[in-house]
């Protein structure tokens, strides 16, 4: 699919040389979330969120991390209200872990760390006709962050934690299919904070309405070790390296605004 950015990730230096800040770039993600310098803004509406579980195609090791791509050739799977004033197309989901559960977040909430961070990431369809035009514009994307924490396991992750040792190898794909992202989201999905930001991998660019929800989801500690049994390295490389610590470090707010959509 048109969101799968094989180019941009397939340049990415090994995490421990952190990709360079944007040059000037003002607008920088992942940050830290400062909850009592967020802004309460009563205009925020609820997400209102439509996917169809059709849509969903396969699973890909791209080397970074794994993503779930979603077929994003027409507006079947849907995210709009929230911060938002145009409507967004699902194109892939995917997450951000650490080699233990002590950290694996890219965002954190009062320098909170999560062991894991799901990122659904969402493109304007209303402004853009295709995936790669929208993530050069500063509305072009519309990404939900949901934190992940260790406790009882989540049944719906289930069906997708199942199918990561057949795409274990950088540049594996496997057929994924009928698989809900909703059902990774929250309950609460009307409590979350919002704020202008990048891609937190390269190409870096500042294309990115984030929406952080409040509210983590549970999932098992057995589930989040088999995230860490996938690698970065591909099939043919002698020295296996396993994937875990794939998140970028906090990037400065820079005079931005978080709002929150609760009191
Ligand atoms: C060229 O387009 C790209 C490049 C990289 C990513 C992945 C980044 S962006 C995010 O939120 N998390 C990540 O790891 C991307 O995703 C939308 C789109
Ligand atoms: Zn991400």
């Amino acid at each position: 699919t048109a969101c799968s950015s094989r180019y941009a990730l397939s340049q990415l230096h090994p995490m421990w040389q952190e990709p360079l800040a944007v040059p000037g770039g003002d607008r920088q993600s992942p940050i830290d979330i400062s909850v009592r310098k967020s802004l309460f803004d009563p205009q925020l509406k609820p997400l209102v969120v439509k996917y169809d579980p059709r849509t969903c195609q396969q699973i890909w090791n791209n080397g970074y991390s794994f993503l779930v791509e979603y077929d994003d050739t027409t507006d079947k799977s849907t995210l709009h209200g929230g911060p938002l004033d145009d409507q967004f197309r699902l194109c892939q989901f995917h997450f951000h872990w650490g080699e233990n559960n002590a950290w694996g977040s890219e965002h954190t909430v009062d320098h909170l760390l999560y062991p894991a961070e799901l990122h659904l990431v969402h493109w304007n369809s209303d402004k853009y006709s295709l995936f790669e035009e929208a993530v050069m514009e500063d509305n072009g994307l519309a990404v939900i962050g949901v934190f992940l924490k260790v406790g009882k396991r989540h049944e719906g992750l289930q069906k997708l934690v199942d199918a990561l040792p057949a795409v274990r190898h950088k540049d594996s794909v496997v057929e994924f299919t009928r698989f809900d992202p909703a059902c990774l989201l929250p309950e609460s999905r009307d409590n979350y904070w919002t704020y202008s930001g990048s891609l937190t991998t390269p190409p870096l660019t500042e294309a990115v309405t984030w929406i952080i929800m409040k509210q983590p989801i549970e999932v098992s500690h057995d589930q989040l070790a088999v995230f860490r049994s996938l690698l970065f390295t591909s099939a043919e490389e002698e020295v296996q390296k396993s994937m875990v610590n794939n998140f970028r470090v906090q990037q400065p707010l820079k005079g931005r605004t978080v709002r929150s959509s609760f009191i």
